[in-house]
């Protein structure tokens, strides 16, 4: 287990349940597993979902949401938190609160919006609330390209367009946004991490398969596991990068539609390696 300050480290995941546990809650907790934290949920919807897309959303009402934050908060402690499907203005606005209720600072946000089915994971008057009121809590923002373009409010055609974006998304009072590039075409995927002041890359060998269900929560538990374990923000980008590259190169076959990746893949390569 991945020790801080002499105990366990703990990581939160806010986030919707993925029936067929390949995104969401399931892939967020398999991911924190594999790289040795130890994970807590508080589940912000279930949906009834399987490889070939969402057959149901049924949220879950924000004084659960709430609920199950302070749970968790008053007696294990949260070392770092992320949130996937929030849904709701609602949801967003009860789990900005309890962030700031606790003073997380070690706060990822996936602004998940569409699953890559097409359903719909935010309504879409809830946008406003992320902006608002939880992009100024977060350390770490990790838009996909759609979502950046959607929360920025411009096209990104360019390059100059996505570190456009990236500031404007930290112009919000996210600290570091990571523009992920797994929508985009190209040899490498390629993601952008701002601090606020410079950018970098994150690149990987880009992988032509159909099985990338769940990639961004993945990506974005191993980096809320890496941020808990008392890496840096480029620390823990890195090692996320390397965890979502060998679970998409390493593939499964799980379904007979999008399936997800091999959450094992990291931690095997590295037993191999050693
Ligand atoms: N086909 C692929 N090959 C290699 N890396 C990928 C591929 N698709 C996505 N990634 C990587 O997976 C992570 C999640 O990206 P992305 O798929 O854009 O997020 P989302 O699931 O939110 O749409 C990023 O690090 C991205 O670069
Ligand atoms: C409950 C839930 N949360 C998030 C996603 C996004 O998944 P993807 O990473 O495939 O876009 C999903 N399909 N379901």
């Amino acid at each position: 287990m991945e020790q801080i300050e002499g105990r366990i480290a703990r990581a939160l995941t806010i986030a919707g349940s993925d029936s067929g546990g390949g995104a969401g809650i399931q892939a967020d907790l398999k991911t924190f597993q594999e790289l040795g934290v130890y994970g807590m949920s508080a589940l912000t919807a279930l949906t009834a979902q399987n490889t070939f897309g969402v057959q149901g959303v049924y949220p879950v009402a924000e004084e659960a949401v709430t609920a199950q934050i302070h749970s968790v908060g008053s007696d294990i402690g949260v070392d770092a938190l992320k949130t996937g499907m929030l849904f709701s203005a609602e949801i967003i606005t009860a789990v900005a609160e309890a962030i700031a209720f606790f003073g997380w600072t070690k706060v990822v946000v996936d602004p998940v919006m569409i699953a890559k089915g097409g359903a719909s994971l935010l309504q879409a008057e809830a946008i406003r609330a992320m902006t608002e009121k939880l992009l100024p809590l977060t350390a770490v923002l990790t838009p996909n390209i759609p979502e950046a373009e959607r929360l920025a409010g411009i096209p990104i055609r360019t390059s100059a367009d996505k570190r456009e974006a990236a500031r404007r998304l930290a112009a919000f009072g996210a600290k570091h946004v990571i523009i992920k590039g797994g929508h985009e075409e190209g040899k490498e995927a390629i993601d952008l991490l701002f601090d606020g002041s410079s950018f970098s890359e994150l690149s990987g060998k880009r992988v032509e398969t159909a099985r990338t269900h769940g990639t961004g929560c993945t990506y974005s538990a191993a980096l809320t596991a890496g941020l808990a374990a008392g890496l840096s923000v480029e620390a823990s980008a890195r090692q996320a990068k390397a965890f979502i590259q060998a679970a998409i190169e390493d593939g499964i076959t799980i379904g007979g539609g999008h399936g997800p990746t091999n959450h094992w893949a990291y931690r095997r390569s590295l037993v191999a390696h050693s």
